[in-house]
């Protein structure tokens, strides 16, 4: 089945607890949190304590996608704030073995490791990366703001990680997001995709009809 996992980068605040309350009455198992830093990405978001407060609000796993610089030092304040799936950039990291040594890390302390790739980075350097990881998480926007246009070349990336997992019989969650509604996620699921981020298309539209039309 595939999961709904939508962001709170485009939640009304003003309209928080009604938000989530449909929320937590919708289809959605995951909620996806952007953590954004001013420097891997040019705007900023929110930090642990407000993931604290959404723990409170919801039993949905806490999908929390950093697009910040340094992921060592912050993950461990996101891991105690409540995140369960905790994803990095691929761009973030010095290396693939720094990208493996953050993974093993993440895992020992009790999180599901994930790794995201911006649109302009090849999927193939994730060819030899992708199995130490719960989750690879493909942007289909370049990372930053929500409400943008789907690109399409996310579909091949996609279907190629399916492919792999696939070959290795691996349980791999292959998360996409930017621009998804019923149409590109229908696209993204046909792909390979099995966790859906939508944004604006959750939260600017009745929630639970949104949720229901990715499903
Ligand atoms: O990571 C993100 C932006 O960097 C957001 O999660 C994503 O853009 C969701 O917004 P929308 O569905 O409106 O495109």
């Amino acid at each position: 089945m595939t999961i709904i996992s939508p962001s709170i980068l485009s939640l009304d605040f003003t309209q928080l607890n009604t938000q989530m309350e449909a929320v937590n009455a919708s289809q959605a198992q995951w909620l996806h949190y952007d953590v954004m830093d001013g420097h891997f990405v040019p705007n900023l978001t929110f930090g642990p304590d407000i993931l604290k407060a959404f723990r409170k609000l919801t039993d949905c796993e806490l999908d929390v996608h950093l697009m910040i610089t340094d992921p060592e030092t912050y993950a461990p304040v996101f891991i105690k704030a409540g995140a369960q799936w905790l994803t990095f950039h691929y761009e973030a990291m010095e290396n693939a073995e720094a990208c493996r040594k953050l993974a093993k890390q993440l895992r020992q302390w009790g999180v599901k490791p994930g790794i995201s790739i911006k649109p302009k980075t090849p999927v193939e350097v994730l060819k030899d990366l992708w199995q130490d990881f719960d989750l690879v998480l493909v942007m289909s926007v370049e990372p930053g703001f929500g409400g943008q246009q789907f690109d399409p070349s996310a579909l091949e990336k996609i279907a190629q990680l399916r492919a792999w997992a696939q070959a290795e019989n691996a349980d791999l969650r292959i998360e996409v997001d930017g621009g998804i509604n019923a149409e590109t996620g229908k696209l993204c699921k046909q792909a390979g995709a099995d966790v859906l981020v939508a944004g604006n298309y959750i939260f600017k539209n009745n929630i639970v009809d949104a949720v229901d039309s990715l499903c």
